[in-house]
This record gives structure tokens, sequence and C-alpha cells, in this order.
């Protein structure tokens, strides 16, 4: 088993850096649904791009990488004690070569371990079976969607879709309802688990193992199966988008398991994965300990479509580049280049729909930062300065930092508190993903500041356009929550919440809200 740990360290290089051949190919149909010209056709462009370089470079696809969480069979007699070692090590070894991202918390104390081990991480499941080969599945599931998981309990009555009773119709219902209540939060287009039964705990696990499956697999259940290609139909027609710009591709695969329940339980539980879809697998040689079959197709093996005209069609070309055509179907889209710092008067020139081009510093800040920020100064001014929703994978050599992904984090986190430091320090432009609320909407219009909305897991694509790291601060947060001090040239984001009182995450979950009513009369009888 000497070469255990080094399969265990490729494999999760593997699952961080290059995207499986099926998702690719699921992300390769949703490209060709949605219509390039958009703002949730330039998304997926910036996704496809995103990829590519991500495995060019072996750097994570997206900067939060999430729990990772081994599945593995081993021969009967095999050490598992031993093995847990060997994966730790990895891990280890993963984090300090910047592949996965130090993303193991105390959670009373915020205190980060910087190595991703700590009580609960990462997680392993043990199983034994009766083959002489072990096989080793790992995923790595980011934060933003993790958090959009739901469980039902049957019956419900759910927003839009009227009661949910304990039938098949009732499980439909929730899971086009886990669907909505995502939006574009957890990085769509998505991929959902779902699993029917168990109790709270086991329901959840059943969710999350069906995101092994691969996403042309056929659900030997024929019941299932018309559920799980209904819901995939059906949940395209909300209008969410990629992002949650409004389009016509929201979610990219679901998988549906069965588990007994309880006579008085009855739930529904849904993991929700990002378009950063990374799981992978590997069978190990019980003997050597060395990899000798991977278990998903890899992604090398299929390839991103680039379309012809490509460099029209990304994100930071897409105001200039557009033509009129492209213009009028993505709502008028201009392009604005922006060196920061900013004025009021240039943000309240800015309408939803704009791309706009920054250039100059911007400052990373996020949830440990923010509530800092609520009743202490700032190491810096920040009047009329940018603040991105971020949480970079960092590396130091003797030249200092370097930034090895570095895509935006899911910003309503920051709705308590986000309009209360942009007046208080003078900030005026704010760029995460999701977008933000009513709070932050009205003090954007008092004070005259503007939300952007930046392509969620393209952390290769972002941190491309970062040619400097002028400085850091807050340290002791952990390199997450770091206040990141950027240098950033050609970085475009897209306003989605303006200082007029507009808002395209209010429109889109309106317009999906009357879309899902449509679904409310029983289909699975
Ligand atoms: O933690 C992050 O960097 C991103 C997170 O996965 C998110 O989607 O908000
Ligand atoms: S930022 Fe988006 S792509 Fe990355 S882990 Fe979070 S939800 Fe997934």
């Amino acid at each position: 088993m000497q070469q255990f740990e080094e399969s265990v360290y490729q494999l999760i290089v593997e699952t961080s850096t290059n995207l499986p051949g099926d998702v690719r190919r699921a992300i390769n149909l949703g490209r060709s649904m949605e219509n390039r010209a958009t703002r949730a056709g330039l998304a997926m462009s910036t996704i496809a791009r995103n990829i590519k370089m991500a495995e060019e470079q072996v750097s994570p696809i997206c900067q939060d990488t999430g729990m990772p969480t081994f599945i593995i069979h081993t021969p009967v007699g095999a050490n598992q004690i031993e093995m847990k070692r060997a994966i730790k090590s990895a891990v280890q070894r993963a984090t300090k070569e910047g592949k996965l991202r130090s993303n193991s918390v105390d959670s009373l104390t915020g205190a980060n371990s910087g190595d991703n081990l700590g009580p609960g991480t990462p997680v392993i499941h043990f199983e034994q079976w009766e083959n002489d080969y072990i096989d080793m599945r790992l995923i790595l599931k980011g934060g933003g969607c993790e958090n959009k998981n739901i469980q039902y309990s049957l019956p419900a009555d759910l927003e839009g879709l009227g009661r949910a009773g304990r039938d098949l119709d009732g499980i439909r219902k929730c899971i086009l309802h886990a669907v909505y209540q995502a939006q574009g939060q957890g990085c769509s287009a998505g991929f959902i688990g779902v699993g029917i039964g168990g109790d709270r705990t086991t329901g959840y696990e059943l969710a999350k193992r069906q995101l092994f499956r691969t996403v042309d697999d056929v659900n030997p259940k024929p019941d299932l199966d018309r559920l799980e290609q209904y819901i995939v139909e059906t949940a395209n027609q909300l209008g969410i988008g990629t992002m949650g710009f409004g389009g016509e591709v929201t979610l990219l695969g679901c998988k549906v398991g069965v588990e007994n329940r309880l006579p008085a339980s009855f739930f529904v539980s849904v993991a929700y994965n990002c378009w950063a879809f990374r799981r992978q697998g590997v069978e190990i040689d019980g003997a050597t300990g060395a990899i000798s079959n991977w278990l998903y197709e890899r992604g090398s093996d299929v390839s991103v479509e680039e379309s012809a005209g490509q460099g029209a069609e990304d994100l930071a070309a897409a105001g200039g580049a557009a033509d009129a055509e492209a213009s009028a179907a993505a709502g008028e889209s201009r392009e604005i280049v922006l060196q920061t710092p900013v004025t009021e008067e240039q943000i309240r020139q800015l309408r939803v729909g704009d791309v706009v081009v920054f250039k100059g510093e911007m400052h990373t800040g996020r949830d440990a930062l923010h509530k800092y920020l609520m009743d202490h100064d700032a190491p810096v001014d920040l009047n009329g300065a940018v603040i991105y929703h971020c949480g970079p994978v960092m590396l130091k050599d003797e030249e200092g930092w370097h930034v090895k992904a570095a895509g935006p984090t899911t910003s309503i986190r920051e709705e308590p508190y986000q309009g209360d430091v942009m007046k208080k320090f003078g900030i005026r432009a704010v760029i995460g993903k999701g977008g933000m609320g009513p709070k932050t909407l009205a003090a954007l219009q008092e004070h005259g500041g503007v939300y952007l909305n930046a392509i969620g897991g393209a952390a290769q694509y972002y941190a491309e356009c970062i040619k400097n790291v002028n400085g850091v601060d807050f340290m002791e947060f952990g390199v997450p929550e770091a206040m990141w001090h950027l240098e950033v040239d050609g970085f475009a984001a897209i306003v989605t919440m303006d200082s007029h009182g507009d808002s395209l995450h209010e429109g889109v979950e309106k317009d999906s809200l009357a879309k899902l009513s449509a679904f409310k009369e029983p289909v699975f009888k």
C-alpha cells in the first residue's frame, strides 16, 4: 500500500481542477440551449472558459474547494486506520500546494486550521466489500450550494405550489420548489440529488449519494426515472437561468433515490450542487495502493465547447463587442471601464445590465470582515472603494503572495451589514454573486452605490485579472476571510442592482415564482 497516499493526492488534484466528462457534456448541452448573446449566455461562456483554464493550469475550478467527502469501499481486512492517516496527509499536501483552499474553520472561534484538518473534516465514510480492490470516490461540494440544500417534511404547504402530500406528486412539488428557492445563489445551472425517505440525517446522506451517479445514467425505477426527466425539463421552464440572470438553463441534472421511512415521517431531502460539480473516483490496487482505473470519464477526454469568435463572447468583451442584436437581447448592455476609487457620480450613471470592467485596487471582504467593520475602523481608506465578496486561494513564496483562485462568494450573507458598512466608509461598489436583498437595495439608492454580479465559480478567470497583491489585513481571520488588497485589470462584472432602485434579482425571483405556480396541478397521480 506504499502508493496509497499518492493515489489519494492524485484524486484530490483531479477532482479540484478537472471537471469530469459527464458534467462537461451537461454543461455543453446547457450552453447550446442558452442564447449566447444574453447575460446568461455570457455567464455560460465564462464558465466554459474557466473550466479550460483550471484544467490547463492544474488549479482549482472554484476557489471554494468545499468539504472534502470520501466514500470508500475496502476489501475485508484492509487497515482503515492507516488509510485514514494517509488521506489526511494527502489533504494537507493538496492544501499546501494550493489545490484545496484551507476550508476547515472552528465553528465557535472562527479560527482556520490552515490545513483542512479538524474535528469532522475531512469527511470519510468507509464500507467493506468482498472485492480485493479499493473503490474511493471524492466530492468537493462548496459552501454556497450546500447552503441551498433543503429538506421537506410532508405534508407541506409550498410557496407557489400549494399542498404537497405524501405521494409522488408531493415529492415532485418539493423538488421543483427546491430549485426555485435556490435561485442563482448556488451558482446555477446546478445538479440536484434527492433522497426520499430515511430520517433527517440519512435522508440528506441519500440525497448526497445521488450526486455520485453519472449525469446520464438511467434510474432503474421507472417512476423515478420519469420524475428525474420531468424535473430537469420543468425546472428549465422557471426562467432562473445561469447565475440567476434569467434564461433557459437552470438545472443540468436530477437524480432521485429512495429508502424506507418511519410511518410518522416523510422527508424529501435535496442536495443542491453548483455547476462546478466536482466529483471523481478511482479504483485502487489493494496490494500496492496504486490507481488502476478512474471511475468517471476524465475531463481531459471531453472538451468544453468553445464557439467560433470566442474572444468576443466572454464577459469582459460583452458590452463593447456585442452587436445590435446582442445588445438588445442582453437588455442594452453597455460596457463601462472604471478606474478605482470611483465617485458617486460615476456610480449613479450605472444601470442594471451594464457590464463594468474594473481597473485598480479592490478589497476582498466577506463574513468576518463585515461583522468587524460594523463597530471598528477599517485598516485602509475605503472612500470610493470597491469591495469584492471573495475568499481566495492564496500561496506565498519568497516573492510574496500569489492568487491561485478568486471567484465571488454568495453575497446575501452580508445583507444585515452591507448597507451600513457602505455608508459608514463611503464604499461605492460591491461585487459578489447571487444578489442582495431589499435592505442593501435601499442603501444603494440612498447612498449612491451599486451591486455587481461576477460569475460564480469562475475562479481562474478572475484570478487572471488580478495583477498584484498589494497587501493583506486580518490574516488572523484565516486566508478566505482576510481582507486582501488586490490590483486588478480587466475585471468584468454585471450590474444587477443599481442606485435607481432596480434589481435584476428581485425581477427574476418574482417571474420565476409566477412560472412555478403554473406547475401546481397534479402531474403524477
Ligand atoms: O466560499 C466561497 O468562496 C464561495 C461559496 O462556495 C459560495 O458559493 O458562496
Ligand atoms: S462559488 Fe459557486 S461554484 Fe464555487 S462552490 Fe460556491 S456555489 Fe459552487
